[in-house]
């Protein structure tokens, strides 16, 4: 069976997952499109030669009935309703982040969905499906370093344009460790605290960067995570996790070592869509292979959305009160038990 997938949101990672359906994944095909830029949606058409209806809107595109699956790459704000209508309309949906902007807006999700009984949605955190991460999973859950105690992690951008702002370090950026993290440990989240180091010069007066958020969880492992998005000297994921018994680090994406001109020397990303391009391709083929073969969708839940919103909210508030801010989570429904969600 072919996944017929219609697109809300033809930009930047919009192309991009339009590009990997087409041209490099199977079991999957672009059969619509729409964009609040017309434009956008009807060059997107062109350039990558589909064969798929250009709709005025979410709306019609949802009602398309050769839709199967809604691809939700429009801006974070727009995703909420388009799920919402998706979901409502039985439609498969992968969502990239955020799922929605607020805690209520997911649950508003997760009650559709549960609704329609059975799984629809997933969201687009990639890095459960990069290699390195996946390695550090199965060191701790089949105990190799002991009960994870500390994380130290780090997550640096080259450089950032005008329009990001403080609060962006985290439903921008920081929201990628807030959901990898705690799937790593298999643990909820308590509080998190926010330290302000000195501001790098490279830093625009409405972002405050570099940012060192503390986020401690239930069993008690506490966690850092450097946000860094001026650091310069290119674009570089960091996370070790200090156990009882040893240590695991995430690997670094592989390059050449090279001897040259009396140095010893490797290469460092500059881009985010390289780093995770890899698991960009596995994650949406597990999408278009869980949905095909099992009639679900197997990766993170629309509950996944839910945490990353509501500690999301908290490490802004953490940004602007200087206090220890509670993460305060609903009980997870019996619909999303970890038993019943099949991790990667
Ligand atoms: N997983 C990741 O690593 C990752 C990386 C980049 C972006 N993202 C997420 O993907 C989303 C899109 O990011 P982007 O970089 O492609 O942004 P973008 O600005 O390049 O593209 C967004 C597109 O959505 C369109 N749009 C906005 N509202 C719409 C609506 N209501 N209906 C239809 N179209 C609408 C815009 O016209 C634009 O073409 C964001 O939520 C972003 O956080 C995730
Ligand atoms: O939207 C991007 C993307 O999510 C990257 O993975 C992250 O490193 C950037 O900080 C963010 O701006």
């Amino acid at each position: 069976m072919t996944l017929r997938f219609g697109v809300v949101g033809t930009g930047a990672i919009g192309r991009e997952h339009i590009n990997r359906i087409t041209n490099k994944l199977s079991g999957g095909k672009i059969v619509a499109v729409t964009d609040v830029n017309h434009e956008s949606a009807t060059q997107t058409v062109e350039a990558y030669q589909l064969d798929a209806v250009v709709y005025p809107d979410d709306k019609a595109l949802i009602a398309d009935p050769n839709v199967d699956a809604v691809l939700v790459t429009s801006w974070g704000p727009a995703h909420e309703e388009t799920v919402v209508a998706a979901v409502e309309a039985g439609k498969y949906v992968f969502c990239e982040k955020p799922l929605a902007t607020t805690g209520e807006g997911c649950l508003r999700i997760v009650e559709a969905e549960m609704k329609q009984g059975k799984k629809l949605v997933q969201v687009g955190f990639m890095r459960r499906y990069d290699t390195g991460y996946v390695q550090l999973k199965q060191a701790i859950d089949n105990h190799v370093i002991g009960q994870p105690l500390m994380i130290h992690a780090a997550h640096r951008n080259p450089q950032v344009g005008e329009n990001y702002t403080t609060d962006m370090a985290v439903v921008d950026t920081l929201v990628h460790e807030i959901d990898v993290l705690h799937w790593l440990v298999g643990d909820d989240y308590k509080s998190v605290q926010v330290v302000f180091p000195r501001k790098t010069q490279f830093a625009h007066d409405k972002l405050h960067d570099p940012q060192l958020f503390i986020i401690e969880t239930q069993s008690g492992i506490v966690i850092d995570v450097e946000v860094f998005v001026n650091c310069k000297y290119g674009y570089d994921i960091q996370c070790e996790v200090i156990g009882e018994e040893g240590i695991a680090k995430l690997p670094e994406f592989p390059s050449i070592v090279l001897r040259k001109d009396e140095k010893l020397s490797a290469g460092i990303l500059n881009d985010w869509k390289y780093r995770f391009m890899d698991a960009y391709n596995i994650e949406i083929q597990d999408f278009i292979d869980s949905v095909t073969k099992k009639g679900e969708p197997q990766g993170p839940t629309s509950w996944d959305g839910y945490i990353a919103a509501v500690t999301s909210d908290a490490c802004v508030k953490a940004q602007q009160t200087g206090e220890k801010e509670l993460i305060e989570l609903q009980e997870r429904p019996d619909f999303y038990s970890e038993k019943k969600t099949q991790t990667v």
